[in-house]
């Protein structure tokens, strides 16, 4: 069984960012700039913004981070989107979901330019993404990519089980494994809630992807002996034996199906930290792109 460690690919990834960060100053470039909202203080909102900021200055970018309050209105909140979608120096910038319910999240992801779109949710950056034209892959499935091109996990002809069908996540996983490109030729069944028979499913799967957001929720009888195992959940659990009174669990109960994979990433240490090297690789490629 080989882990796949997010943590230290992401840390690889994060040392070539800086390299080209470094050539771009040295050839008098401007610096890359990533700009984040975060609309209210849900907690681990905070958490994963403030690792993008942390992720940022570890690499040499500049970053602006927009803290809105709670009750911010839908207007408000479009006003800072065009204001950013005008700033010259911010080379793309992202929304940190969820946002209230009082906002409509379609509405304001179109609001965003999409050439500064770096988190690839603008229909225009979906269209490209499934007609395989250049484009800013949403980071959490362009991080899973990623890792399994590293690990040269096969995935041609291989038979994948994307587990939930979200926009950010599930969806596009399918559509750019079952592309002709790396870590790709697969081919894709989306499972979800209204799935009958999930364990049948998953019992023939080559390769899980879990992202529907219930903790430990693919246990090892629904495994194949030398599955590959990719965890994108990420819960808060009240854990009273813990500083900060929770843990973290992923949407795969970890203990029994790591006896069963080939390949499985852990959470913590797994997809999270690569989603955020994606997203620092795609707000290079905004900045590059820019000229
Ligand atoms: N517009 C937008 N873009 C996103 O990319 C986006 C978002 N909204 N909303 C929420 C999800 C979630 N997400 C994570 C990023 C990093 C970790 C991460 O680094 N996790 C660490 C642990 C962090 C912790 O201690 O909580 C790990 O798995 O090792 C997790 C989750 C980005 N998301």
């Amino acid at each position: 069984m080989t882990i796949l460690d997010g943590k230290k690919t992401s840390a690889d990834l994060k040392l070539e960012i800086a390299e080209s960060v470094k050539q771009l100053k040295l050839q008098g470039k401007k610096t890359p700039h990533l700009a984040a909202i975060l609309v209210g203080n849900d907690g681990a909102s905070m958490t994963y913004v403030g690792a993008k900021v942390k992720a940022c200055e570890l690499v040499g970018f500049n970053s602006t981070l927009i803290d809105l309050p709670e009750e911010t209105t839908e207007d408000r909140l479009l006003q800072e989107i065009e204001s950013l979608n005008n700033n010259d120096d911010v080379d793309g910038f992202i929304i940190q979901l969820p946002l209230p319910k009082h906002i409509d999240e379609q509405k304001v992801l179109m609001a965003v330019n999409p050439d500064k779109d770096v988190d690839g949710f603008h229909p225009t950056n979906v269209g490209k993404m499934t007609l395989d034209l250049p484009t800013f892959l949403p980071a959490t499935p362009f991080g899973i990519m990623e890792l399994l091109e590293r690990y040269n996990v096969e995935t041609s002809g291989k038979h994948v089980v994307v587990i939930g069908r979200s926009h950010i996540v599930g969806r596009p996983m399918s559509i750019l494994m079952s592309q002709k490109r790396k870590a790709g030729n697969a081919t894709v069944t989306v499972a979800h809630s209204r799935t009958k028979n999930l364990k049948e499913l998953t019992l023939q799967a080559d390769i899980i992807v879990a992202a529907l957001g219930i903790a430990e929720f693919l246990t090892g009888d629904m495994v194949k002996q030398d599955a590959v195992i990719i965890d994108v959940g990420i819960t808060r659990v009240e854990d009273a034996s813990k500083k900060r009174g929770y843990r973290l669990a992923g949407d795969v109960h970890f203990e029994s199906v790591s006896k069963k994979a080939s390949f499985i990433t852990p959470v913590p240490g797994g997809v999270g930290p690569m989603t955020i090297a994606m997203l620092l690789k795609n707000t290079l490629l905004a900045c590059k792109n820019k000229g």
